[in-house]
């Protein structure tokens, strides 16, 4: 386990972590986010002593870095790929780290085949690939074969294959009761990674938590109702009824209806009651990347003038239906509801899944009323 109790690092005026106190725990892979510059990498660069903290402190297994005996055992990490002699080729790399921690010579072998470098394991770093460079990294981490792990940013520069593989690994890891905290910009691949996280901004804690958890408390939870655009009066006849049951109705772009307060079923019984046809109702499910935005927002430090974030957050100018005088425009978010419009040449109807296989073979074959004759 490691341990950090009022963990703090000023570099002159600038306080890089401050008063950070987490603990990562074995078996699982806790991720370690947070905007550039918020003191990910100075907090690790502590954890094994390549930095010494202005204040507070931080153990491994109860011990700092410095009194671990035979660290290397210990701990693992992958704090910057590219600290690597040029001139040195891959294998004598690891060599010269195992010889220094007593790890014996078969050790580096396994090693280079577990990360897949037996074949560039003669070559000179120098001439190392990005990705290359990261599993030699990943490499050295796994060489002492230790109970705590450490990677910053371990799928930097690595093909789809590689980030699947660096993924499976870590949860392989944490799955044999390792301790893995595992750095990285990649909202998707953390979501499919880590169990936990630790999230920081500005040096300082913000959240510590499951990321089911994480997602759910940073998330607007709501559903999507949409009438089927073949109704006129649908949207606003809907729009009513959920108001006046109580919901708070958004307008997103697409014309569908954003709903709080309201539950799926409750909304779904108002439509049937209020005689409105129904093309899409389904729960929002928020991604982990929309979940991070939300809390880190006030932590950015570098921002482009053009936020992409504003796309999350700025409503859109729409014109607003007289039902809800306070309506506001849903703030676009990434569409997760399973809403297909119909097909083109569908004269604007629904297209209705047939009920068994033989249905949809008779109707390749005989083209449905709706569908225009082709005319060429
Ligand atoms: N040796 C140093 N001297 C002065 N300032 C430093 C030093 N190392 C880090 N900092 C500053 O501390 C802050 C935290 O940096 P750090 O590299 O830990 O952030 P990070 O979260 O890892 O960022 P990124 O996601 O961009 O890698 C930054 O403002 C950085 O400029």
């Amino acid at each position: 386990m490691i341990e950090a109790v009022g963990l703090t690092k000023r570099y002159g005026a600038k306080t890089a972590v401050d008063q950070l106190s987490f603990q990562v725990k074995p078996g699982h892979v806790t991720g370690f986010l947070g905007p550039n510059g918020s003191g990910k990498s100075t907090t690790m660069r502590m954890i094994v002593a390549l930095d010494r903290p202005t204040s507070g402190h931080v153990t491994i297994n109860g011990r700092p870095f410095r009194e671990l005996p035979n660290a290397q055992r210990h701990v693992g990490a992958l704090l910057d790929a590219k600290a690597v002699h040029g001139g040195r080729r891959a294998r004598a790399h690891l060599l010269s780290i195992a010889q220094l921690s007593g790890i014996p010579e078969k050790r580096v072998d396994e090693v280079l085949a577990v990360v897949g470098l037996q074949d560039a394991a003669r070559q000179r770093t120098k001439g190392f690939s990005l990705g290359m460079g990261q599993r030699l990294g990943i490499a050295t981490a796994l060489l002492g074969d230790p109970q705590v792990l450490l990677f910053d940013e371990p799928v930097n520069g690595l093909d789809p294959e590689g980030i699947l593989w660096v993924r499976n690994l870590m949860r392989r890891l944490a799955s044999e009761g390792r301790t893995v905290l595992v750095s990285s910009h990649l909202m998707s691949e953390m979501a499919l990674t880590a169990d936990h996280l630790i999230v920081i901004g500005r040096g300082r804690l913000l959240a510590d938590m499951g990321t089911q958890e994480f997602i759910a408390h940073n998330s607007a939870g709501f559903a999507r109702v949409r009438a089927a655009d073949t109704d006129r009066d649908g949207r606003e006849t809907l729009g009513t009824a959920l108001t006046k049951a109580g919901g708070r109705i958004l307008q997103e772009p697409d014309g569908a209806l954003r709903v709080t307060g309201l539950e799926l079923p409750q909304i779904s019984d108002l439509a049937h009651r209020a005689g409105v046809r129904l093309w899409e109702l389904s729960p929002h499910r928020a991604s982990l990347e929309e979940a991070y935005m939300r809390m880190t927002q006030s932590s950015v430090e570098y921002t482009s003038t053009e936020d992409p974030r504003a796309e999350l957050w700025e409503p859109e100018p729409l014109a607003l239906p007289a039902w809800e005088d306070e309506a506001e425009a849903a703030p676009e978010v990434p569409r997760t509801g399973f809403y297909a419009p119909p097909p083109p040449g569908a004269g604007g109807q629904p297209f209705l899944m047939p009920s068994n296989p033989g249905e949809l073979a008779s109707a390749s074959g005989n083209p449905s009323p709706n569908t225009p004759e082709d005319t060429r």
